[in-house]
């Protein structure tokens, strides 16, 4: 998929059809139990409403000309509890719907994120982050109303039509007849409109996506936007991408609109036909059995056949509303999962350390390759320094090992095993990955350290801390390992999260140690303590070093250059100053420039 950006609306892979609706299904299947109830209840209080114009008519016709005070009064309470009993009823279904919509939503929802969690980082490279967040949340809230009272609604609302039909057939098959002229014409224009409506929600949650991955981007680059003064810029682009999502909405709310009164209209000209043939057919005598009371109960039953058609016709609304948040929620939970075990992956043993790369290309995007045919080496306990210019990549080299891509060609193997036929799990859990970004969670600095370890100890955290010489600033805090820290460690410096990262590389006490600019923020001093720790903790590891500082590297048994998507020069540093190469060049630069 090409990549996306916030101005760019996302275009469908998978377009909709009727198996993703039976898909939704799947999800409403176990409440089917509770919805049949519920709905047992509402037809049986429509049932019962639906004799209240009967009663009405009793009076008109019978009780008032007879004035039979008592009849009146039994028919009046008769309809007092029928309404109370509508009135529970309601309440029990909007009570109990509310929960099973809720629920139906949270299992969609969980499926949506266990899948993220799972996806490649390539998946993640491919759009903005906004994008994402707006399907797990906006897009499942907007099924909402269709899993609560949508689908129940309809369904009881098509068993109150054909009730109303029946007793208004028994009451006078003529006035039915002619109120069933107006559906035809309904349904052509539920046909015309249905692709506009459909096409309109489609682009509103386009729109809604773009909105929303500007914010998230916005947010995230708030510190560089104050310092180069872009705030009014930033603005222009939020209104013009928000009028764009306000433009979609008012179209897509508009088409919503046109349903209700057109079913209002012919609503209103077949019952303008039915009082005037029903008013016509008592003018001349009645021998058609229409009476006063008659055409009084009809038209209470001409009001209540529109109002199901209307609640079906907003049933279709919002079921063309949800295809269009549906497809993208199945799209994201279809997302293949690139990286994952191979069928028969078996565990990864116990990693001792070798480690090679045989004839590795790779790249991000076809056709654009980032490493050309890259072999290399590394014995057990080796520690290995990767140089190179930015962006020749030496980070793409560490994600392979830890397969968070796959190789187009080639493998990479530890210990002679193909990473790519062992579990992700065994593989990951034995490697201790130091990344570039060093992201802190919410949480206190004792969590984060954790998160390399979930079962470690308060003393293994605090030795990992005391390793990497973050020990001493943690206790400087007010509240030691146990102080808060904002989501991407807001009110940590660069260096304090980088040695929190850190310590939480190595407290998995892992095989292969991965540290890709571990030390790039941290000042000499501590940098060189920190080196005397890491040198011991170092012994009998396999590690791979990325810097571009090189005085960090100096010790490694190997040093690697990549460039232009190779191993230009490798060896020790001694070997390869005494080559006068490309390592060379770079450690003069660094040290007489
Ligand atoms: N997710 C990605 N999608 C597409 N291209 C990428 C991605 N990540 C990196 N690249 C490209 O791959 C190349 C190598 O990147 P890599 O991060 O491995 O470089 P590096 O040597 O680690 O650079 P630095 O020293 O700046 O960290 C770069 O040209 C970069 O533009």
């Amino acid at each position: 998929m090409a990549r996306n950006r916030y101005d760019v609306d996302e275009t469908l892979e998978d377009h909709f059809d009727i198996n993703q609706l039976k898909r939704l299904g799947g999800y409403v299947k176990p409440y089917l139990g509770k919805m049949f109830f519920i709905m047992v209840l509402m037809l049986s209080s429509s049932a019962l409403t639906m004799l209240i114009p009967k009663f009405v008519q009793l009076e008109m016709d019978r009780y008032i000309p007879q004035k039979d005070m008592n009849g009146i009064i039994r028919l009046v309470i008769y309809t007092f509890l029928i309404v109370l009993y509508s009135v529970i009823c309601m309440w029990l279904k909007i009570d109990q719907m509310t929960k099973v919509g809720q629920d139906i939503i949270h299992e969609i929802r969980e499926d949506l994120f266990a899948h993220l969690q799972e996806l490649p980082f390539s998946y993640y490279d491919e759009r903005p982050h906004g994008k994402i967040q707006v399907r797990v949340v906006n897009y499942v809230n907007n099924l909402s109303d269709l899993l609560s009272n949508g689908i129940l609604n309809t369904i009881t609302d098509l068993c109150n039509l054909i009730f109303i039909l029946i007793f208004m057939f028994c009451t006078s098959p003529k006035l039915t007849w002619i109120c069933l002229c107006g559906l035809p014409v309904l349904i052509i224009y539920v046909v015309v409109l249905k692709r506009k409506q459909r096409a309109s929600w489609q682009l509103q949650s386009n729109k809604q996506s773009n909105l929303n991955a500007y914010i998230a981007e916005s947010i995230n680059g708030i510190r560089v936007t104050q310092a180069f003064v872009r705030e009014k810029e930033n603005i222009k682009i939020f209104n013009s991408l928000s009028m764009s999502y306000r433009k979609a909405w008012l179209k897509a709310v508009y088409y919503n609109f046109m349903m209700s009164p057109m079913v209002d209209l012919i609503s209103v000209i077949t019952t303008s036909f039915v009082y005037v043939v029903g008013v016509s057919c008592i003018l001349g005598g009645g021998r058609s059995g229409v009476t006063v009371g008659v055409l009084v109960m009809f038209t209470a039953y001409i009001s209540r056949f529109w109002q199901p058609i209307n609640t079906i016709a907003g049933f279709y609304n919002s079921v063309l509303t949800a295809i269009s948040y549906l497809e993208r929620i199945f799209e994201t939970i279809d997302e293949p999962v690139e990286v994952t075990d191979a069928p028969d992956a078996v565990e990864m043993p116990e990693i001792r350390g070798t480690v090679d790369f045989d004839h590795v290309t790779f790249s991000y995007e076809d056709g654009i390759p980032i490493l050309k045919d890259v072999s290399f080496h590394v014995d057990q306990g080796q520690t290995i320094a990767i140089v190179g210019p930015t962006g020749a990549g030496k980070t793409t080299i560490v994600n392979l090992l830890s397969r968070f891509y796959n190789t187009d060609s080639g493998c990479v193997r530890i210990d002679g095993q193909d990473i790519s036929k062992v579990t992700l799990h065994s593989l990951r859990t034995q490697m201790g990955v130091m990344m570039q970004d060093s992201f802190i969670f919410s949480g206190t600095i004792m969590d984060n350290i954790r998160y390399g370890n979930k079962t470690a100890t308060d003393e293994e955290v605090i030795r990992a801390a005391k390793t990497v010489r973050a020990h001493d600033f943690i206790m400087q805090m007010e509240d030691g390992y146990q102080t808060q820290v904002n989501e991407r460690g807001s009110r940590l410096s660069v260096g304090q999260r980088q040695l929190i990262s850190f310590a939480r590389a190595l407290l998995n006490d892992p095989a292969i140690l991965i540290l890709d600019e571990a030390t790039s923020s941290i000042d000499t001093e501590t940098e060189i303590a920190l080196q005397k720790g890491l040198d011991e903790l170092l012994k009998g590891r396999t590690s791979f070093i990325i810097a571009h500082r090189l005085s960090t590297i100096q010790g490694a048994d190997r040093i690697m250059y990549v460039d232009n998507g190779n191993i230009m020069e490798a060896g020790s540093h001694e070997e390869l100053l005494a080559r006068k190469g490309l390592y060379y060049d770079l450690y003069m630069s660094q040290y007489q420039g």
